[in-house]
């Protein structure tokens, strides 16, 4: 797992092996020690260099061995061993050195890297802290502010700020392991005692204590109940405030909470299942990796709406040509100007041209008749998308992929509309689609293995994180989130509050609560698609019968908002008020608790006490039940499906895991239980009734997460 060889003559080179990214598992760091001491008692050798095979320096830990009994030699003390070494030692970094990776190179007395190789302390993001003296060498390295910044968001550096940083010594566009061998071969000899960092003093500003104070503010804020990026912010105190040998003892005592945490388990199990993901099965039996995508050169996107305009950025951005289709030509004359500021704007954020040549724009839909590929983003309207379906089927060439950015609508139905089903397949994207990350890729019953494939493949083109689910009203989050909205609607009408509501999820580490976010996105937005389900018109009557929608509880509030104007953000008013129509302060709002009590006399509600837990029980588990009923259908292939999709696109808080990994920790049988009790309670909403996966779940010892998929018998079924 790691090898050594002698080049040059006086160089030894210790190579890490063990693809793909040459992690540091157990016997790769035992291979580091027995590899460094016969470099150390080569008497020919005189400095050593240490890289990473197949163009990789490090990956870092092997976060598969996070659950497991640690076996081999600590890397923190690897890392000692490293620095302590009597020869110089230096660090080839090509590809990546992430984690412990880094923690490794910055253990070196000198690190050179490739041009294009990342480094970063990512641990973060898997709810740990650089835990092999990360949070202590780099601090000491270059500064407590740059250090702070790269431990709390674990962001990645490319090469040439990691040597403006300070971070590498030098840069080569060359072969990386002989331009390291030459810099081994210049050092050999010279007096190791200044290349230590762990001797460094960290330097301290002299404002250090507001740096700290506002740093945690910062961390608190950016994710609300995340416990990592306080305990990183905590370790680089250590670094600044005590000696080198205490610092590392504060590292470990806050690794340690961390890493028995459930938050680290969360986003652990989060960073397997957004690659678990990409490697997609349907029920007709279709795979990733049996299926092969189409070339793709160019791609239209007919309608050139908010979503459309997000659509087009985001593929102009990848670098394929653009077909940009809309008939109102006033929309048509807006939308470019809009995609070009966006495009302008994110290429200098990334520090590179805008690639605002790629796109071509035309009031004429004959335009896309060359595409490979093409995505539908007009109104959410079934009869226009059909229509517009029709014009594709008569004006793309033969073999066109047709996709729909519907959010919710049948994606059968559109297939139906055209000659060729196979080439139809759902692209929803969340909005605003140039910056959100998720891309929900919906099969419907005849769409062909190589359409999925092809959208799957063109979404990690764009950079989303791509989830290929069945074909239902909602598909998988919209779905979901339908009875997270519902059940905080009836909250309100039986007592609560908006803002009781949302300081509860809140609480619970949403960003924004349900309430808060409905302001933010429109309430006639959900309007709009529940008069298209014929239940957005507001009945006059009173008491419960009014409540009743094809024969479910069905609450009007949001509808009844919507018919005074209040439309959220964007008109002042919605759960909140804002000072004014597009502000984005939300305050509460005298006349909306005025309107929930009269609502409430009118239907003879009596408001009751409602506490922190029901809100998150009845939303929550609303939800979770609806995720089991679509594992149980096949809408989902498994529960890391679901979870991605929340995180990416829901804001789902990501140290949560996602909402079936919550149920999991909280533990089914008590989800169970309560899903019980709210039935009993409310007999009126069906959906409270516990889903019969959940009952087998239960019945069967509730295992793991890792082994629902074993419990769901029956894999998959259809629309
Ligand atoms: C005392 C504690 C000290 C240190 C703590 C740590 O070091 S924690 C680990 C810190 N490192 C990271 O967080 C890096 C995680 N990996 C990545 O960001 C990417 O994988 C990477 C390295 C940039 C490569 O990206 P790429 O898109 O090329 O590949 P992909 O992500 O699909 O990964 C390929 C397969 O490798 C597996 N993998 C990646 N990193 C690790 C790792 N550190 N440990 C174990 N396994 C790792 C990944 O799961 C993929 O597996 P596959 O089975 O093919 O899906």
């Amino acid at each position: 797992m790691a090898q050594y060889s002698r080049v040059s003559g006086t160089v030894g080179l210790i190579t890490l092996q063990n693809p793909p990214v040459n992690a540091l598992c157990a016997a790769v760091r035992q291979g580091i020690v027995e590899m460094l001491k016969k470099a150390l008692s080569d008497s020919k050798v005189k400095s050593v260099v240490i890289c990473g095979q197949n163009g990789i320096f490090c990956g870092g830990a092997d976060i598969k061995e996070f659950g497991m009994n640690m076996s081999g030699p600590p890397l923190v003390q690897v890392i000692h061993a490293i620095e302590d070494a009597n020869k110089p030692m230096v660090a080839a970094i090509e590809g990546v050195a992430l984690g412990g990776g880094l923690e490794l190179a910055l253990g070196c007395h000198y690190r050179i890297a490739h041009s294009k190789a990342r480094l970063g302390l990512p641990e973060v993001i898997l709810g740990l802290l650089p835990a092999a003296g990360g949070t202590q060498r780099l601090p000491r390295l270059i500064g407590v502010p740059a250090a702070l910044d790269l431990i709390t968001t674990g962001r990645h550096v490319i090469a040439a700020e990691a040597l403006q940083l300070g971070i590498v010594d030098q840069v080569t566009d060359h072969k990386t392991v002989d331009a390291a061998v030459k810099l081994a071969q210049s050092v050999a000899g010279k007096p190791l005692d200044a290349r230590r960092i762990s001797t460094y003093p960290c330097a301290r500003p002299s404002d250090l204590d507001a740096l700290f104070e506002g740093e945690m503010q910062k961390v608190r804020q950016r994710a609300r109940g995340a416990i990592a990026p306080v305990a990183c912010v905590q370790a680089v105190q250590a670094a600044a405030t005590l000696p080198y040998t205490q610092g590392i003892e504060r590292e470990k005592e806050l690794m340690v909470t961390l890493f028995t945490s459930g938050q680290a388990r969360a986003l652990q199990y989060l960073f397997f299942s957004q690659r678990a993901v990409s490697k997609w099965s349907t029920p007709s039996g279709a795979r990733w990796d049996t299926s092969k995508p189409g070339p793709i050169h160019k791609v239209a996107v007919i309608g050139l709406g908010t979503m459309g305009r997000g659509i087009t950025v985001a593929l102009a951005q990848t670098g394929l040509s653009v077909v940009a289709v809309e008939t109102q030509e006033k929309q048509l004359m807006g939308a470019k100007k809009a995609v070009s500021n966006m495009l302008e704007q994110g290429a200098k954020r990334r520090g590179v041209a805008p690639t605002l040549d790629k796109i071509s724009y035309s009031p004429n839909i004959q335009a896309i008749a060359d595409a490979d590929l093409v995505i539908e983003a007009v109104f959410e309207d079934m009869a226009l998308k059909k229509q517009v379906f029709q014009q594709l089927a008569a004006v793309c060439k033969p073999g066109t992929f047709l996709c729909t950015n519907t959010s919710s609508l049948d994606v059968d139905q559109l297939a139906s509309q055209t000659r060729s089903p196979e080439l139809v397949v759902g692209m929803h994207f969340f909005a605003p689609a140039h910056v959100m990350k998720l891309l929900e890729v919906v099969y419907g019953p005849r769409t062909s293995p190589q359409a999925v494939a092809t959208a799957m493949e063109l979404g990690k083109k764009m950079g989303k994180v791509s989830v290929a689910v069945g074909n239902c009203q909602g598909f998988v989050g919209n779905r979901m989130l339908k009875l997270y909205l519902e059940q905080a609607f009836f909250l309100l009408e039986e007592g609560a509050t908006p803002e009781l509501v949302d300081r509860a999820l809140e609480e619970f580490g949403f960003a924004m609560g349900v309430f808060r976010m409905s302001d933010l996105s429109g309430l006639d937005v959900g309007w709009k698609v529940r008069k298209g389900l014929m239940l957005g018109e507001t009945d006059v009557s009173s008491g419960q019968s009014a409540r009743i929608r094809q024969g479910c509880r069905y609450s009007p509030l949001g509808d009844l908002l919507c018919e005074q104007g209040r439309f959220g953000q964007k008109t002042g008013q919605g759960w909140y008020q804002y000072d004014k129509p597009g502000g984005r302060v939300a305050s509460s709002d005298p006349w909306l608790h005025s309107f929930l009590e009269s609502y409430r006399a009118k239907h003879g509600l009596v408001a009751r006490h409602i506490d922190h837990q029901e809100v998150l029980e009845r939303c929550l588990y609303a939800m979770i039940n609806e995720g089991f009923r679509i594992l149980e259908e096949g809408i989902a292939a498994g529960p890391e499906d679901i979870d991605v999709i929340y995180v990416f696109g829901y804001s789902w808080p990501r140290h949560r895991g996602g909402p079936m990994f919550y149920a999991d920790m909280v533990g089914l049988a008590k989800v169970l239980e309560r899903l019980e009790h709210y039935q009993q309670a409310h007999p009126d909403v069906p959906y409270l009734q516990p889903c019969s996966l959940l009952r087998r779940l239960v019945a069967s010892g509730s295992p793991p997460i890792q082994r629902w998929r074993e419990v769901i018998k029956k894999p998959h079924s259809q629309l």
